[in-house]
């Protein structure tokens, strides 16, 4: 470890962020009555041009009046390139109820652009006499966002989590494909004539975890955007948590319990964690630093690794 320590991730479940469009309250009590554990009203890209006015006026009204329970609410602002971003913060921070818990600034490109939401959020809280600060998501979904992923993450101290969009991404990226994550047909090794695909998401989401972990944030994977295809995402779910992302977004409820079900650890993974803890504990006892569990070598690094998932167990457990 170097001699800077780590900083932990805030410590709430954020198995799977359910969107929906603000330009749609008819869908707001649904999304609240989920099982989702970040709900995120949309100001952005699933509302209209002509609703994006009274998508904000909706939303902010239902922030007060519908009751979230104890889901971590969020709100998806306008990009910094459209005329209606800023008056989305200061709508929010002045006029939304005390239960808001986050903004969420989309095509995020440099921790600058962060920086100028962080300065706005702070004068209308100050302004509205907010007692509880806003805190931040942001979405890296573009060229500059990926190149410059390191500096945003390290960007304000209001920043807790941090989501790969693909759709975005793929197109900023000048990818050649029209889906939203998931595999694509055209990216794949050959050999003796078989096709073996491989992930086109994969670097980018690396780079987000590692950012993450570095600044103590929770890295989540976007969308998927083929809500037909349930092993799909599933698969696409596994990968993220494999890496290290702590889960994904839901674009309809149907993906919600996929969601739940991969970033929870199963009942297997977590008994063999606490195998491993107790392994090392009766190494440490006989004064070895390593020992073998199941015919595997394990070590001092097993027991974070095992942490880890037991960690996470209890955070779900208890929330
Ligand atoms: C995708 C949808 C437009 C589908 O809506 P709909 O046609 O109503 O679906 P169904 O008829 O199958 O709905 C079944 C029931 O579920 C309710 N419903 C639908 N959507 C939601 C939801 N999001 N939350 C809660 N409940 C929902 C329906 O009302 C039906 O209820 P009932 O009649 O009582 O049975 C729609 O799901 C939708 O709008 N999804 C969210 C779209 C969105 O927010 N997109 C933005 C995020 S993705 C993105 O922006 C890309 C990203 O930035 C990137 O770059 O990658
Ligand atoms: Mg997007």
């Amino acid at each position: 470890m170097s001699f800077r320590i780590q900083p932990a991730a805030p410590a709430r479940p954020n198995r799977c962020q359910l969107f929906g469009p603000g330009s749609r309250p008819a869908i707001f009590a649904k999304m609240a009555a989920s099982a989702a554990d970040v709900i995120n009203l949309d100001l952005e890209d699933s509302v209209a041009p002509g609703d994006k006015e009274t998508a904000r006026q909706a939303v902010i009204e239902a922030i007060g009046a519908v009751d979230w329970g104890r889901k971590t609410l969020s709100v998806r602002i306008n990009g910094l390139d459209t005329p209606w971003w800023h008056r989305d913060v200061i709508a929010l921070a002045e006029e939304a109820s005390g239960r808001l818990d986050q903004i969420m600034i989309p095509k995020v490109g440099c921790a600058a652009d962060v920086y100028a939401v962080d300065a706005l959020v702070t004068a209308a809280e100050r302004a509205a006499g907010r007692d509880r600060p806003l805190r931040f998501e942001v979405i890296i979904e573009s060229a500059a966002g990926i190149s410059h992923v390191e500096e945003i993450a390290a960007a304000s101290p209001r920043l807790e989590a941090m989501s790969l969009g693909a759709a975005d991404f793929a197109a900023s990226m000048g990818m050649q494909t029209t889906g939203i994550g998931g595999t694509q047909e055209s990216y794949y090794m050959l050999r003796d004539g078989a096709k073996y695909w491989s992930d086109p998401w994969h670097w980018a989401q690396a780079a987000i975890v590692a950012a993450c972990r570095t600044h103590g944030l929770l890295p989540i994977d976007g969308p998927f955007g083929d809500f037909s295809d349930d092993e799909g995402y599933r698969a696409q779910a596994r990968r993220a948590a494999t890496l290290g992302m702590v889960g994904k977004w839901a674009i309809h409820p149907k993906q919600i319990a996929l969601a739940n079900e991969v970033f929870t650890p199963s009942a297997e993974a977590v008994a063999e964690a606490r195998e491993i803890l107790a392994a090392m504990e009766k190494a440490r006892a006989e004064g070895l630093g390593a020992t073998v569990y199941k015919g595997r070598l394990v070590d001092i690094a097993s027991i974070k690794q095992a942490e880890v998932i037991v960690a996470q167990s209890e955070l779900i457990a208890s929330s």
